[in-house]
């Protein structure tokens, strides 16, 4: 079977996708690897509930979501970010469908923690066989990060959180964060590579803040024998024979 990385492309970049990312996706998939992107979309989803005067707060990076933020979070990724990207990936020549996480159940999720979060959910399953069935026509799935819940509801999932489930779920031998930074910097630069201790200290010491936090955090929750490393790279990048460059995520220093 071909290898399958998932591709998280951050809501920070999707407007600014360079010809570049698409040439990637064909890159990976002429290199005999089936891609599945998972796209965020904080900013967008920012501007409407501004323009909609929808308050909301964020807790640990997550952004708390009311049943109103909720319709608007699903509209904004499963509406328009999820519909955007899919047609650019079809203009650019490689075959997508987009799907919201809730369709087919192909993400399901439980709340977090209702009355602190409201309707932000933990990923609890992914329909492994409905992905692999989309892979096998050579389709490359879009999915927004919207999961299914329990009689009818949906949750918002943080989208680096939702990449992580579904590459551990589908045991995708490569999972890259795409975003609008060429990695984790440092006051020493571009740092190729991170453990999990020294991600802690960066953390303690703010030079990783904002964003950047549940990124790492979701890399390293996802971490395991089959998937030993993430990467947090540049969307626009030129990918070689390799892969993506930039800060790979490890558990240990041990770790390939
Ligand atoms: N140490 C760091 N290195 C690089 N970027 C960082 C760091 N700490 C915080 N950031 C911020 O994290 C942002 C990426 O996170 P975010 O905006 O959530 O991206 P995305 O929407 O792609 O998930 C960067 O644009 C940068 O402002
Ligand atoms: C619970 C939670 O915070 N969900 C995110 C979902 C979108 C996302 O994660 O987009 P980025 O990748 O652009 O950050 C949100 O509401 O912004």
């Amino acid at each position: 079977m071909d290898e399958i990385a998932v591709i998280k492309c951050g809501g920070s970049i999707i407007d600014n996708l360079s010809d570049r990312f698409f040439d990637n996706i064909k890159q990976l998939q002429q290199n005999g690897i089936q891609p599945i992107v998972v796209h965020g979309g904080g900013p967008a989803i920012q501007d409407m509930l501004g323009k909609l005067d929808i308050p909301f707060s964020f807790i640990d990076g997550l952004r708390t979501t009311s049943a109103e933020a909720m319709d608007v979070v699903e509209m904004v990724l499963a509406g328009h970010v999820n519909n955007a990207i899919t047609r650019k990936m079809n203009t650019a020549g490689v075959q997508a469908a987009g799907f919201s996480g809730s369709d087919a159940n192909l993400m399901t999720g439980a709340p977090k923690d209702l009355p602190t979060y409201g309707y932000v959910g933990d990923v609890s399953g992914i329909n492994v066989p409905f992905l692999l069935q989309i892979l096998d026509q050579g389709i490359v799935p879009v999915i927004a990060p919207i999961a299914a819940g329990k009689n009818g509801d949906r949750y918002n999932i943080n989208a680096d959180s939702a990449a992580g489930a579904i590459a551990q779920a589908i045991n995708a031998e490569k999972l890259i964060f795409v975003t609008d930074v060429p990695g984790i910097i440092t006051e020493e630069g571009l740092l190729p590579s991170a453990t999990e201790a020294e991600i802690e200290e960066l953390i303690a010491k703010r030079v990783i803040h904002g964003g950047m936090i549940p990124k790492v955090k979701a890399a390293l929750a996802c971490l395991n024998e089959d998937l030993p490393t993430v990467m947090i790279a540049d969307a626009n990048q030129a990918i070689n024979q390799a892969g993506f460059t930039g800060t790979a995520i490890k558990r240990s220093e041990e770790a390939v």
